[in-house]
């Protein structure tokens, strides 16, 4: 994670502008005076900047949950921050030349908004989830170049790899997107995707809960998928494997085929490193049999008619939690802006929640960095956010 250690935090005006940085406002951690969120704005992307204070040495880095996609870009802004408020910086991982990359403007990474207001539907579309180094996604563009391929990765050093690939081999047919991918396949429309891509995942043996393939993932694909459109889950963990195979087999009726020990086209790290040890490797193929009704979301995530509570009844939702029938809003922080309050929220379904920030300053109300993804269980976690801050 890039940082800067300084010797002295110093707050500069705000709004300013640095190298072409915009710093718009500065939020306070209400319960713990030694934090700070510095809220800016680079090419078109808005996040934060975190600083710790300690005391003769601070800390300025990116805030987590809106940390941009280009590590870059993250460099770019904690430089002009320190050149702005003339920071004396002690230690840094931060190069002080900028490699000439720029991802936010390779045109293969997308961000979610692009795929909830108007999801690309001219090509066939196939989708691989946790595409880590990308040879089976990269293998598959290049010898498929009438299919859109959109590569769904949590992993930041994982999608400037193939982000790069994907420049250096000329492909325009594939999007690259930072996202939990199982909030992803809730936006995509009915009966589209040729075949969905659950590589070698992460078994996570102690959170199951984390895992990819689930109940809801395998509705959410069969819904996706087009009549003979395939889910195809390859492992190596035979605990995964067992587990897969009865959550698939748990649905009334569904056709799957499995194989062991079968070569795909292209070989991924993981499986290199499998294969060497002499693992068995499992693949667990669905095929969709079915026509599913269109996607239809009904609501919006508006605060037209709001009427906010005072900041100290705001303040004073730290910690607090709601739940509801499906779901629940966690008042994770609060913050004290100066001209209102800021508050960090998880909220939506108990097992993929949204964490986000909600900006309260003078009646007006903003979800920040952007809105929540547009699925149901969100649209509901809004109405029972607008009951708790609005007197
Ligand atoms: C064990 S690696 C396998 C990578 C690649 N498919 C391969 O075969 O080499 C699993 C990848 O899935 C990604 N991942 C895990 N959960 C994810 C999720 N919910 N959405 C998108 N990617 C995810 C991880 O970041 C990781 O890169």
């Amino acid at each position: 994670m890039p940082h800067l250690h300084i010797k002295e935090f110093k707050t500069i005006e705000l709004p300013a502008v640095q190298d072409e940085v915009h710093f718009n406002f500065i939020a306070d951690n209400a319960n713990h005076q030694d934090e700070k969120l510095i809220a800016t704005e680079y090419e078109g992307e808005d996040f934060f900047l975190l600083v710790k204070e300690e005391e003769g040495r601070s800390l300025l880095k990116t805030d987590k949950l809106t940390r941009p996609a280009s590590i870059y870009n993250v460099h770019r802004a904690l430089l002009a921050y320190a050149k702005a408020a003339g920071l004396e910086v002690i230690a840094s991982n931060v190069p002080q030349t900028q490699k000439n990359v720029h991802l936010q403007t390779a045109s293969a990474l997308k961000k979610i908004d692009y795929f909830a207001n108007d999801f690309p539907r001219e090509k066939e579309v196939r989708i691989e989830v946790g595409f880590g180094s990308g040879r089976h996604l990269l293998h598959q563009a290049a010898n498929n170049p009438d299919i859109l391929f959109i590569g769904i990765e949590i992993h930041r050093p994982s999608i400037e790899q193939v982000l790069k690939q994907v420049v250096i081999q000329k492909l325009d047919n594939v999007m690259v997107l930072d996202y939990d991918a199982r909030l992803f396949m809730e936006l995509v429309p009915s009966n589209i995707v040729g075949a969905i891509y659950v590589h070698f995942p992460v078994p996570w043996d102690k959170k199951p809960h984390r895992r990819v393939i689930s109940t809801s993932f395998i509705q959410e694909a069969r819904r996706v998928l087009k009549e003979g459109g395939t889910l195809e889950l390859r492992t190596d963990s035979e605990n995964y494997y067992a587990y897969s195979y009865e959550t698939f087999i748990a649905f009334p009726k569904i056709t799957l085929q499995i194989k062991k020990n079968h070569d795909i086209a292209v070989s991924s790290k993981y499986e290199d490193r499998w294969k060497k040890m002499e693992k068995n490797i499992y693949d667990v193929i669905m095929v969709n049999d079915e026509i599913s009704p269109e996607l239809v979301i009904e609501g919006d995530f508006s605060f037209e008619g709001s009427s906010p509570r005072s900041a100290d009844e705001l303040l004073a939702l730290h910690n607090k939690t709601i739940r509801f029938d499906g779901g629940f809003i966690h008042f994770e922080r609060v913050y004290k802006l100066t001209n209102g309050v800021m508050l960090r929220i998880s909220m939506g379904s108990f097992d993929r929640p949204e964490h986000l920030y909600l900006i309260i300053t003078d009646n007006r109300l903003s979800y920040y960095p952007q809105l929540p993804l547009r699925s149901p269980i969100n649209l509901e976690a809004h109405k029972h956010l607008l009951k708790a801050v609005n007197g």
